[in-house]
């Protein structure tokens, strides 16, 4: 896809002169109240909603207000290329749609909507295990779109395999192994809203129409649903794996494996000496440990230590342009974006996430050709200052 993300702006302009607007805001820091308006408040704060006292939350976007662009003129920027190669795969940005459960919370299409839209720009989705929809239904949605599944590691050997193999498949190629959610955080809104999505069997699907997984239970999740999803956390809390169980996945999966929610750049090390091919720097958008790093701030050390040596990519607070131009030159390949599309998706379904994404993607395309440089590729620490 050779699309020019920066016609957006024109296409919205000209759409103004028919008396069209856009379908809502154009603008990330108005995103999330703009969906509050239309979720339930359950849903909504469990999107938005992070660990404790949202400290991890405010340190990521605080830690993008640390750096500023340095602008360089006269440097014949006004053809940009934001394409870029992560993973052995071309894409036509570097903006990955990260991996969120339960979209059926926000929208009736869901994940299949994620999909679609990810699809048409030829990005990306990462498909959560929580997923409310099977792994082979998304897959369909996103038709020959570039797709990507998220693994919470169950337990189970034979259900993890046999949920791997059916991501396989169904032509998903890379696997993201997310390692720092094997239990949810403290999440206060959550609590003192009583809103757990899984408890209601919301998030469940991947599992629920799994065979071997079903094989596992007294009862079909149709006779006993609660009983089914007991079974189903169970496998996928807790922590008693180590670095040493990390072929088993390489076993079970031909493409690349990055491991997701790094934030030490020792666990940088040891992801690259177990010989996986990326790594996402990532806190999980301040939702697992209050109090925890910004993302941004522990990027450089683990982008030195390790970047020749496995893909370094990057979320955890991403909301405009400027911020992927950031996370790039502070050594990341491409960032994943969380909660914004999610609230497109509430706001306008695959339509909204279409609009979220290539807000995004054209205030990259003018942040970038503006500062004077014509590409994603190459950018360095020397595009920055420390604020
Ligand atoms: C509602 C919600 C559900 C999420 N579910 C998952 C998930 O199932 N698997 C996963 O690896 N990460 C999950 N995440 C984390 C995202 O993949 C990502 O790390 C985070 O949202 C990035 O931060 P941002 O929202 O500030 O962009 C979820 C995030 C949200 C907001
Ligand atoms: O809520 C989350 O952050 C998350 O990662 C998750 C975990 C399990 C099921 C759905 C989402």
């Amino acid at each position: 896809m050779s699309e020019r993300f920066g016609h957006y702006q024109s296409e919205l302009y000209l759409q103004a002169y028919g008396g069209t607007k856009p379908p809502f805001t154009t603008d990330p820091t108005r995103l999330e109240a703009e969906a509050e308006r239309v979720l339930d408040p359950g849903p909504f704060h469990y999107v938005a909603g992070d660990a404790g006292s949202g400290a991890t939350t405010r340190a990521n976007r605080e830690a993008f207000d640390r750096w500023g662009i340095v602008p360089r003129m006269l440097t014949d920027a006004t053809e940009r290329e934001l394409s870029t190669t992560v993973l052995g795969q071309t894409l036509p940005a570097p903006v990955v749609l990260a991996p969120v459960g339960v979209q059926s919370i926000v929208h009736t299409e869901a994940e299949r909507a994620t999909a679609r839209a990810a699809a048409g720009l030829g990005l990306p989705m990462v498909l959560s295990t929580a997923s409310s929809t099977s792994i082979e239904d998304a897959a369909a949605a996103s038709g020959d779109g570039p797709r990507w599944f998220q693994l919470y590691w169950p337990n189970d050997p034979d259900v993890c395999g046999s949920i791997l193999a059916r991501a396989r498949a169904s032509g998903y190629t890379v696997l993201v192994v997310t390692l720092d959610t094997w239990s949810l955080g403290w999440r206060p809104c959550d609590l003192d809203n009583g809103y757990l999505p899984f408890l209601k069997a919301e998030g469940t699907a991947v599992p629920f129409s799994d065979p071997v997984f079903r094989s596992r239970l007294d009862a079909s999740p149709e006779e006993d649903q609660a009983m089914a999803v007991l079974r189903w956390i169970s496998m996928i809390t807790g922590t008693d794996r180590g670095w040493d169980a990390l072929p088993f996945l390489r076993e079970h999966w031909d493409g690349p494996i990055v491991l997701k929610g790094i934030q030490h750049v020792d666990d940088a090390r040891l992801a690259a000496d177990a010989g996986v091919d990326g790594i996402v720097v990532s806190n999980h958008g301040g939702r697992q440990v209050d109090g925890a790093v910004a993302a941004l701030d522990v990027l450089p050390e683990i982008a030195t230590a390790v970047g020749d040596r496995l893909e370094v990519l990057f979320d955890s607070g991403v909301r405009t342009g400027a911020d992927v131009v950031k996370a790039l030159a502070l050594g990341a390949k491409a960032v994943l974006l969380g909660r914004p599309y999610v609230y497109g998706l509430a706001l306008g379904g695959e339509d909204g996430v279409r609009h979220v994404v290539r807000s995004l993607l054209a205030d990259l395309d003018l942040t970038l050709g503006l500062s004077g440089r014509r590409s994603v590729r190459g950018l360095g620490p020397e595009v920055l200052v420390r604020r």
